[in-house]
């Protein structure tokens, strides 16, 4: 049977919630999350490729703003993990998986690339045993980390049509000398083309103000879906999402929490100033969570230094909870 416990930088700590009482009727995160440590093994028979329904969720921290300082933004996410499992701790817990916590993968320094590929290997890991991974950012960087974990995994490589969904302002398509929260998406393309398969990009949410004619060129070049946030009505993104997922497999999902309002989501690098409403944005996570494709999800860009009353690490725990029913 694999292994539970990836290689890691830093073993989960405690969760903390508060306390109604043991019965499973009183229930919370913070009860329920069991560290990959001490769980038993994989309760999936980890066929690659197999999206078995009800399989684990593996949580996975990473502890990363080198991207964000690169694209010269406002670094703070490396405290992101923290403040996403604090704001999980206390919800009620109505899933019907188990959910673990692996701890975080570090990148204390300006080593980005070798933090990202420690967070892939972990990420093919935990799929390769028959996992639903879950990583907490980290900056956008965050992106290309989750990745190069689920380009590896056993899904992928035995030729699952991979389609990676973003929820964002920006394209994050950036043409730059060296790798940054500005670049996973143009780094995956590449890789794509390397590996003779064809890049299946959709992004939800798109800012005509906050991305140069460049990046809509790159865009169109690569044959990018894309959703531009005024026009996010409700029924407009379920058949733009509904379409996407019709061409592929499996889905990697990533959120950039700067899709949403600056109102709602005022911690990060970039808030923004229309944004996609959150039920919009929820409703993405719904329809994600019951297509039956889900192999990845992130959760990028929180800045908790800029947080207002904790509200972007709450939304960004809000998602993942439904992202898991
Ligand atoms: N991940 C960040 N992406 C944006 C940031 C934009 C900004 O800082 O204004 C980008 O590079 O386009
Ligand atoms: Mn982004
Ligand atoms: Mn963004």
């Amino acid at each position: 049977m694999a292994s539970l416990t990836p290689d890691v930088d830093t073993p989960p700590s405690a969760w903390t919630g508060r306390f109604d009482g043991d019965g499973p009727e009183h229930r919370r995160w913070w009860q329920a999350v069991e560290s990959c440590a001490d769980a038993a093994g994989s309760d999936t028979n980890g066929q690659a490729g197999v999206l078995a329904d009800g399989r684990p969720a593996v949580l996975l921290g990473f502890c990363s703003d080198e991207g964000v300082r690169r694209n010269k933004g406002r670094p703070g996410a490396a405290a992101a993990p923290a403040a996403i499992r604090k704001a999980l701790g206390p919800l009620a817990f109505h899933l019907d998986r188990s959910v673990r916590d692996a701890g975080d993968v570090m990148v204390p320094g300006p080593d980005l690339e070798g933090g990202q590929d420690r967070l892939g290997s972990a990420v093919t890991a935990l799929l390769d045993a028959g996992h639903l991974t879950v990583v907490l950012g980290g900056g956008h960087e965050t992106a290309y980390a989750s990745y190069l974990g689920v380009s590896a995994s056993g899904a992928v490589r035995n030729g699952r049509r991979l389609g990676v969904l973003n929820l964002d302002a920006h394209f994050d398509l950036r043409d730059e000398p060296v790798p940054s929260s500005g670049t996973p998406f143009l780094q995956m393309a590449r890789a794509e083309a390397g590996a003779g398969r064809e890049f299946r990009y959709a992004v939800v949410g798109i800012s005509e103000a906050n991305n140069t004619r460049a990046l809509f060129d790159t865009a169109d070049r690569l044959g990018v879906r894309y959703l531009l946030d005024e026009d996010c009505e409700a029924d407009r993104v379920e058949a733009f999402v509904a379409s996407f997922l019709d061409g592929i497999d499996v889905l990697y999902l990533t959120i950039d929490l700067d899709v949403l309002p600056a109102s709602v989501a005022p911690g990060v690098s970039a808030p923004a100033a229309y944004g996609v409403p959150l039920p919009v944005i929820s409703a993405v996570c719904r329809q994600v969570a019951r297509s039956g494709k889900l192999l990845h999800c992130d959760v990028a860009e929180l800045n908790p230094e800029f947080d207002l009353d904790h509200r972007t690490a709450r939304v960004a725990a809000r998602l993942v909870d439904t992202l898991l029913r």
